[in-house]
């Protein structure tokens, strides 16, 4: 596998849509105390959301990416920039207002508070504007990743229609979402979902502990019509089933500065493994090296190809599921 980073113009174009975009707000702070004042040590203020981060990775990885979703026009500046950066094609709907900012507090042992916040609130004629751009990009793009929440006024049905007409279209859709969202687009049967443990648990209903429970409700999404059904663990690594059965990844243990951007990272990394006709086994190993190395900073990137080769070498690919893959241990 070559992971050297070159644009291939005979790939596969993507779209990364992301329907509530956020600039994520990321202070560092040794220990998170609620209730009381906390001082942060280092901040940051950067354009995120999930699929701008997915964006983001896949043109630092060399693909073709255009991205789209509802941005708010107040403070658009910071997308606009990253965008130009890296190369990223802007088909973002403009709405009126500002885009959410979440909030990220990392404590000095890795652990993450998220306070996510609602977004604007977008009107019927922005939902029509988002669904006229959609289709418009499908008749020049093959490869779809939606992912991220919903703004108020964009309900979770509507979108599961979108997945429903894309797949029609013969596009492969690859989506990353949660709550209600995630359970209306389950089922329009996209080619690829990636549900955590936590997501996979809140579809199912029940908490899901044992990786038996964790393959019994992946087993169950694959016979609606899912081909790639992707649950990762944290450092627990992934567990991927598609027709060829059950794969499953270990990443190395890593220095972790924050987690937030590992699961589009490992979105990004998967894309990237279909965009470059990668078997199951490269994909896989890939995808968790970029993921694993993505917590070691704030927010995504792609790191150097030394770095991503010797962190790949790592990994380990199994047809096995590693003991420690048990959500609870
Ligand atoms: N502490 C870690 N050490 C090594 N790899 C990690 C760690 N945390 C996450 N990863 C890698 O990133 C992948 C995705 O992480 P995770 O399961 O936390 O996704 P997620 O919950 O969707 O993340 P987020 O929503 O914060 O982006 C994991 O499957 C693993 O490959
Ligand atoms: O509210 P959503 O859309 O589910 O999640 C938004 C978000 O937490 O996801 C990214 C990390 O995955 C962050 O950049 C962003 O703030």
């Amino acid at each position: 596998m070559n992971t050297q980073v070159t644009r291939n113009d005979t790939q596969p174009k993507v779209v990364a849509v992301n329907l509530n975009p956020a600039l994520d707000l990321t202070g560092s702070l040794s220990v998170l105390e609620a209730g009381t004042v906390n001082l942060v040590e280092r901040g940051s203020l950067h354009p995120a959301g999930k699929g701008v981060n997915v964006a983001r990775v896949l043109a630092e990885l060399g693909a073709a990416v255009t991205v789209t979703g509802l941005l708010g026009t107040e403070n658009q500046d910071p997308f606009c920039e990253l965008f130009s950066q890296y190369g990223i094609e802007d088909a973002f709907v403009r709405v009126q207002g500002a885009s959410r900012i979440n909030v990220k507090l990392v404590e000095a042992s890795g652990r993450v508070s998220d306070i996510n916040f609602p977004g604007v609130t977008v009107s019927q004629d922005d939902v029509a504007a988002m669904e006229n751009k959609l289709f418009e990009l499908a008749e020049q793009h093959e490869v779809f990743v939606i992912a991220g929440s919903l703004p108020a006024g964009l309900s979770p049905q509507v979108c599961a229609d979108w997945i429903k007409r894309l797949k029609e279209q013969g596009k492969k859709v690859l989506f990353d979402s949660s709550n209600q969202a995630l359970k209306a687009g389950l089922t329009a049967s996209p080619w690829l979902v990636k549900p955590n443990d936590e997501e996979l648990s809140a579809w199912c209903g029940k908490t899901l502990e044992t990786p038996a429970e964790l393959k019994s409700a992946a087993e169950t999404l694959y016979r609606q019509d899912i081909a790639n059904v992707v649950v990762s663990l944290g450092e627990k690594g992934v567990m991927w089933l598609d027709e060829s059965g059950w794969l499953y990844s270990q990443p190395p243990g890593m220095e972790v500065v924050s987690t937030v951007g590992a699961g589009d990272t490992l979105v990004a990394g998967l894309c990237w493994g279909y965009l470059n006709q990668w078997n199951k086994q490269e994909t896989l190993a890939f995808a968790t090296a970029l993921s694993a190395l993505a917590v070691t900073q704030i927010g995504v990137g792609v790191p150097d190809a030394g770095l991503l080769n010797q962190t790949l070498e790592s990994v380990q690919i199994s047809n096995q599921q590693p003991v420690g893959q048990n959500v609870n241990c």
